[in-house]
């Protein structure tokens, strides 16, 4: 099962609330977790970071250490980080963080500190909330009905690869390229063999969920020179296993579904006012308008939508 959604709006507005409403509809469909990939208003300089610490009883000393790693890449915290807890064990925090002097080499160096922290986004705009539980229990613990954007993802996850773990839940972000992240429904059935060759030439895995790597994947691709629609075409014959999956970027989402046809998707698009969604239900959810829904249920099939004006053709 699973349960995926991708949201575009014309102009920045409460997509965060579009999603909750867009995953609460579909929380039958894996209510062991739920993440929100969410495009704010992109800054020039800064990136937002949305992380997890593992053990609460060790946040102060862990935040430190998280500072600490941050000052050697010459950048630090614009403000207190803002901390979430509850009764988990772990907790969740979000913070704005001045441009490290190389960011990846700043994200190598953060994940070595892996067994207390996870970086769960890092963009100019992109922050990915996560997290056991239904739709609205997330949002409301981590406030994701307020966040305005353009656009973003949502997943309800039925764990079928690794723990259900909160920082093992969706969307994942396709470290460490920056602003990129996806949703997956379905399973990678070459994923150690992908995982394998990703990480030869030195990409990261943080979690055993099989949906990660095709974040890393797609945006490998692109980095070689590939259009997102060639990536994503790519995928489909290089990648084994069922999927649809979405991935976003500053400029908009994607879409690709394997050769099978297993996983459904449909949309309704008016004119850039985009909701898709594992079920047509929840795409009425937040499309209460008479519209046309297209029902992509053929296989090997991808699509590109971008945000306003911007283009993901080139
Ligand atoms: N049910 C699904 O589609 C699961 C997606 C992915 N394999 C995971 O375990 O998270």
């Amino acid at each position: 099962m699973c349960g995926i959604a991708g949201r575009i709006l014309t102009a920045p507005g409460q997509v965060g609330a579009d999603l909750v409403d867009l995953m609460d509809a579909q929380e039958h469909r894996g209510a062991d977790s739920t993440g929100f990939a969410v495009y704010g208003p992109p800054r020039d300089t800064g990136y937002v970071l949305r992380a997890m610490g593992f053990d609460k009883s060790r946040q102060d000393a862990d935040l430190n250490a998280f500072e600490a790693v941050l000052k050697d890449h010459s950048s630090g915290f614009l403000s207190d980080p803002k901390i979430v807890t509850d009764e988990n064990r772990h907790y969740c925090f979000r913070a704005e963080i001045s441009d490290p002097t190389d960011l990846q080499a700043w994200v190598r160096d953060a994940d070595e500190l892996t067994d207390r922290f996870e970086v769960q986004s890092c963009g100019r705009s992109l922050e990915i909330i996560k997290d056991i539980g239904g739709a609205e229990a997330v949002a409301e613990k981590h406030g994701v009905r307020d966040i305005i954007g353009t656009h973003g993802l949502g997943h309800a996850r039925l764990a079928t690869e690794s723990s259900v773990l909160p920082n093992a839940s969706h969307p994942f972000w396709a470290r460490p390229f920056s602003d990129v992240a996806i949703v997956h429904n379905g399973q990678i059935t070459d994923y150690f063999t992908w995982r394998d060759k990703l990480s030869r030439k030195g990409y990261r895995f943080l979690t055993e969920n099989d949906s990660e790597l095709i974040a890393v994947w797609v945006s490998d691709q692109m980095k070689a020179g590939l259009t997102m629609e060639q990536a994503l075409k790519k995928s489909i014959t290089s990648i084994d296993g069922v999927f649809t999956y979405m991935i976003a970027t500053p400029d908009g989402i994607g879409f690709a579904k394997d050769r099978f046809a297993m996983k459904p998707l449909v949309v309704v698009n008016r004119n850039g006012d985009l909701a898709a969604a594992t079920e047509e239900q929840a795409v009425r959810r937040v499309m209460t308008e008479e519209c046309d829904v297209i029902n992509y249920d053929g296989p090997s099939l991808t699509g590109i939508w971008g945000v306003g004006n911007r283009s993901l053709a080139a």
